[in-house]
């Protein structure tokens, strides 16, 4: 069997891209969650007694999970960047701050333009039927109202909920709604645009149709950022990939090489195999910071 030396050995060089002036800044950003536990073993130290007797007198405990723990990058103009890492590793939390839809513990976000975090942005209004949000979100967006007449049409196409458009959104389904975001979202043409494959919603007609969006979307987008649970998806797309861990910056470099190291781990995990994996883990964190 390959030990961890071979596999990180047996990558491929990095592949040479054209970037402009930094677009994004993420500088030692840590964020932190409180949550209700049913477990005081969670909790450390002495909140572990509280926890213990909060929960025995029927009373709710809280343990605070650090979603993620001082990540810092920078990626310049042009760069598309692949995130990955196991299911709780930080992905999503870490596009909803560069997005600015989720508050820092510390650190901060700096940007040139204003990140569009695909189907999360646009805020709809409950009461208002889908149609007059698509209005309202547009105008959001900052389009002029000659602007807001002609992309409607194309919204409410993408979208694609049918008579449901007229109705109020209070009364459409959690995956109408989900839609009908994306379709608002992806009529920005942003800058900064920041898409997590988790958020995919939706029956295959509207699936097919909203990855053709994604693909014009990137084709026209000056920076991005894909979260995938598919390293193939990160390698074939971006052309830089960061792997997170249980919120920590592990390794960030070429998509290619990330993506497989990231996948050679996920692959030991799968087969039990955890003493590779974590030494894996381990020279990947080595190797990137030796880097920098
Ligand atoms: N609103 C919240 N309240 C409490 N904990 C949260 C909240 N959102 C996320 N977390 C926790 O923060 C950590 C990171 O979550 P996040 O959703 O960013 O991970 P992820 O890598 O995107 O996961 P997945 O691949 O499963 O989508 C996890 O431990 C998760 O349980």
């Amino acid at each position: 069997m390959a030990d961890a030396d071979d596999i990180l050995d047996s990558l491929p060089p990095p592949a040479s891209v054209v970037l402009g002036d930094p677009s994004v800044v993420v500088e030692d950003v840590t964020v932190t969650y409180r949550s209700e536990t049913s477990n005081a073993d969670d909790l450390q130290g002495w909140r572990r007694w509280v926890g213990q007797a909060q929960l025995s007198m029927g009373l709710t405990a809280f343990t605070k999970v650090e979603a993620l723990k001082g990540v810092s990058f920078t990626v310049p103009e042009g760069e598309h960047v692949g995130i990955v890492g196991a299911n709780g590793s930080g992905k999503s939390t870490l596009l909803r701050v560069i997005a600015g839809v989720e508050p820092t513990a510390s650190g901060r976000v700096l940007a040139t333009a204003t990140p569009m975090l695909l189907g999360v942005n646009a805020a709809l209004l409950p009461a208002m039927s889908g149609r007059r949000n698509v209005r309202l979100g547009l105008l959001a967006l900052g389009f002029q109202p000659d602007e807001v007449r002609a992309r409607m049409p194309a919204v409410i196409r993408l979208a694609g909920i049918g008579e449901a458009i007229d109705r109020p959104m209070s009364t459409l389904s959690s995956g109408q709604g989900a839609r009908l975001r994306f379709a608002i979202a992806a009529a920005a043409d942003p800058d900064i645009l920041l898409i997590d494959e988790a958020l995919g919603t939706g029956d295959a007609a509207f699936t097919a149709r909203s990855k053709r969006t994604i693909d014009e979307l990137r084709a026209k987008a000056g920076t991005i950022f894909l979260v995938s649970h598919a390293a193939q998806t990160i390698e074939k797309m971006c052309t830089r990939a960061i792997w997170l861990h249980e919120g920590e910056l592990i390794t960030d470099g070429p998509a290619v090489e990330v993506a497989r190291a990231y996948r050679w781990w996920a692959h030991n995990m799968a087969q039990d195999e955890t003493a590779l994996a974590d030494e894996l883990l381990a020279l990947a964190r080595g190797r990137f910071r030796a880097q920098t």
